[in-house]
């Protein structure tokens, strides 16, 4: 099956979080026009089908479960979700289904048969995949991605010999529920010394005694993180695989060496603790890298900076630092900065670096609305 530009393209997803993001991307690049859009849903079948600039689909929503409808479609983008993944397409390819599936969701990333898409970093490995008839495409872990637009240039190079990468992980990783939660919860423990902070002359440990108090109080909402995550923070991030390694963990070295197509004695090692922090947006990751060879700094940096045009090296002072390097600083953009790049007391192999990066965009939606347009060949 070959595809075009004109081909109907079904999008699933599309309202959710990542959805939202796509929709404003492809309406910011100009990508609906040519292709055909059939949006359907998983709660509203039947609905009034949204407009977005660009768009002349109109018509209602179809629904999301319906195999058939599903089956003629060439190309199918879904950001709807793994539980969603692990239903239909299974189902489709039972059928014979021989479109294009382009996918957010972790469920297909480690299938034989599937790809996990960043184009900046693995354009070769998607155009072999593509010209050997691969037809499941699925973008990476957010802080998977955004490390490797950061440091890609490095790893590429083959330059890496390990990594570690603590992670600094946004409320919205979990979705728009999450992020109401955290808000939230900053709102009612304000709320809660509100009159002492009006005072300055009231004193802190008083402050600090009722805020705890409210925090382990159980009367805050914590539907979704099932702990107050508002003045505190998880280190645990997705499912427990039961070798005290949570499975957001194992998707640095996994996803990292599937995406760069590293296999046996070539692999790059890649491990760390994934925590959870109150932020709205964006992820960021404290590196710790072991080279290949003892480089100077600066042509470290010269690699990361040249490596494609989103990675920015944000020079290791302090104030570009608190300026630059931050999840206010990258939310809402595609920049990808990455800072404190300094040798560690280790070694001359051994460096560190700091990097954020918003995971909903290089994160999630980025690589799969450029997956779509190389499918169709426009990138
Ligand atoms: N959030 C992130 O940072 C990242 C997420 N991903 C992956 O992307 C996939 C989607 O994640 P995400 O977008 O965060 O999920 P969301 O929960 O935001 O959206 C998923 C679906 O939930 C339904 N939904 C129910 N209530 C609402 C509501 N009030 N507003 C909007 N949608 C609602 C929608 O389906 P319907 O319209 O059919 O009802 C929507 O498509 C997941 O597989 C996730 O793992 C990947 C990388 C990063
Ligand atoms: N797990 C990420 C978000 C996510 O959806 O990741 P994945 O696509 O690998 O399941 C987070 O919570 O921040």
């Amino acid at each position: 099956m070959t595809f075009s530009r004109s081909d109907a393209v079904g999008f699933v997803g599309w309202r959710g979080m990542v959805g939202s993001v796509l929709m404003k991307r492809l309406e910011d690049e100009g990508d609906f026009s040519g292709i055909t859009p059939v949006f359907f849903s998983t709660s509203n079948a039947g609905g009034e089908a949204p407009t977005f600039a660009g768009v002349e689909a109109g018509g209602t929503l179809k629904d999301a479960h319906d195999l058939d409808a599903l089956c003629e479609l060439p190309i199918i983008v879904t950001t709807q979700g793994g539980d969603y993944t692990q239903a239909v397409h299974p189902e489709l390819r039972r059928r014979g289904w021989d479109g294009l599936w382009i996918d957010a969701a972790s469920t297909l990333r480690q299938n034989d048969d599937a790809l996990i898409v960043l184009d900046p970093v693995n354009r070769d490995v998607i155009d072999r995949g593509l010209e050997a008839g691969v037809k499941d495409f699925v973008g990476g872990n957010c802080t998977v991605s955004c490390l490797l637009m950061g440091l890609g240039g490095l790893f590429r190079r083959g330059l890496v010999e390990w990594g570690t990468a603590m992670t600094y992980q946004a409320a919205s990783g979990g979705g728009a529920r999450h992020m109401r939660e955290v808000l939230k919860g900053f709102r009612d423990i304000s709320g809660g010394v509100s009159t002492e902070l009006q005072d300055p002359a009231s004193a802190i440990l008083e402050i600090d005694r009722k805020v705890l108090e409210l925090q382990r109080s159980g009367d805050l909402d914590t539907a979704q993180f099932e702990v107050p995550l508002a003045g505190s923070l998880i280190p645990w991030i997705d499912s427990d695989l039961g070798n005290g390694q949570s499975r957001e963990e194992w998707k640095a070295d996994a996803e990292t060496n599937k995406i760069l197509g590293l296999e046996g004695a070539d692999r790059v090692i890649m491990d760390g603790l994934c925590v959870r922090i109150a932020t709205m947006r964006s992820h960021a990751q404290a590196l710790t890298l072991k080279l290949t060879e003892d480089l100077p700094v600066e042509e470290i940096e010269r690699i990361i900076d040249e490596d494609n045009e989103w990675a920015t090296v944000v020079p290791n002072t302090k104030e570009a630092t608190a300026r630059g390097l931050t999840p206010v600083a990258s939310s809402g953009s595609l920049q990808i900065p990455v800072g404190r790049i300094r040798k560690l007391a280790m070694g001359p192999e051994y460096i560190s670096a700091f990097t954020v990066g918003d995971q909903l965009l290089w994160g999630a939606a980025e690589p799969v609305r450029r997956m779509l347009k190389i499918a169709t060949g426009t990138l």
